[in-house]
C-alpha cells in the first residue's frame, strides 16, 4: 500500500473510535472515506448498532455492498456524528472540499450533524487554502455566464469534465473548477460566490468542522476547534 493511502487508513482507523452504538452517521464521500466504511463494516459485524446517512450515490453503494444500514435522510431528526474527507485543510480548520463532486450533499449532512470530523492524510494541511481549484456546483443553464462572474473573482473556472461530457453531480448540477492564486479570506470569498445567481453551493466549508484527523503513515494527529 502506498504511503498516502496507509495515512489514509490510519486517519480513518482513528475516526472509527468516535462512532458509538446508536448514533446516526453521516458518510461522506471519497477515497479516505471508502477506508472509514472498511473499517466501519467490521466494527458493524462485531455488532455496532448504527444508522448511515450517505453523502452520495457512491457512498450508498459502497455502504450498502459492506452490509452497512443506511436510513432515509427526510425522516432523520438528529445526525449524532458525520465523517468525511477533505481537499485541503488549513490552520483554522476550514477546508477545502468536492474534489469528488459531492460537496452540496456533504455540506447539507455536515449543518445538520452535531459533530463533524474531517480524516486526511497529513499532505492535505495547508497553511493557507487555494492550491486545490476550489469545486462549485452551478446550475447548468448559463453555466458560461456564472462562470464568468466567478472569474471577477480573481480565478480561473473549468468545467469539470468525465468522459469528455460536463460531469454531473448527484443534483444534476456541474462543478466548475475554480484555481485561485491564493485564498486568503475564505469566509468572506464563500459569502461572495454563494450570492450569484447560478451556484448552488461552493466546497469551502468555514466554522464547520470540530475535529481534524491527520496522518503521515503511523503518526495520527489530531486538531480541534474552538468554533
Ligand atoms: O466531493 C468529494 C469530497 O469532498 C471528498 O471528501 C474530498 O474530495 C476528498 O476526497 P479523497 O478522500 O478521495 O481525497
Amino acid at each position: 500500500m502506498k504511503s498516502k493511502d496507509k495515512s489514509k487508513q490510519k486517519a480513518a482507523q482513528a475516526a472509527v473510535n468516535y462512532i458509538r452504538d446508536g448514533m446516526t452517521v453521516g458518510l461522506g464521500t471519497g477515497s479516505t472515506m471508502n477506508y472509514f466504511l472498511e473499517e466501519l463494516k467490521h466494527h458493524v459485524h462485531s455488532g455496532l448498532e448504527i444508522q448511515g446517512i450517505p453523502t452520495s450515490k457512491q457512498t450508498a453503494e459502497i455502504a450498502k455492498e459492506n452490509g452497512i444500514p443506511l436510513t432515509d435522510f427526510s425522516q432523520t431528526t438528529k445526525i449524532d456524528i458525520a465523517i468525511d474527507g477533505a481537499d485541503e485543510v488549513d490552520t483554522n480548520l476550514q477546508l477545502i472540499k468536492g474534489g469528488g463532486g459531492s460537496l452540496v450533499r456533504e455540506k447539507i449532512v455536515a449543518q445538520a450533524a452535531d459533530k463533524l470530523i474531517i480524516i486526511v492524510d497529513a499532505s492535505k494541511r495547508v497553511a493557507q487554502l487555494g492550491n486545490f481549484p476550489l469545486p462549485v456546483e452551478v446550475i447548468p443553464f448559463g453555466w458560461q455566464k456564472t462562470a464568468a462572474y466567478l472569474e471577477t473573482f480573481g480565478c480561473k473556472p473549468v468545467l469539470r469534465m468525465a468522459d469528455k461530457h460536463p460531469f454531473i453531480s448527484d443534483n444534476g448540477n456541474y462543478i466548475l473548477d475554480c484555481a485561485f492564486e491564493t485564498i486568503n479570506e475564505p469566509e468572506r470569498l464563500h459569502q461572495q460566490l454563494k450570492q450569484l445567481v447560478g451556484v448552488v453551493e461552493t466546497g469551502l466549508f468555514i466554522n464547520m468542522a470540530d475535529m481534524i484527523i491527520s496522518a503521515r503513515n503511523e503518526v495520527v494527529e489530531k486538531m480541534t476547534s474552538t468554533h
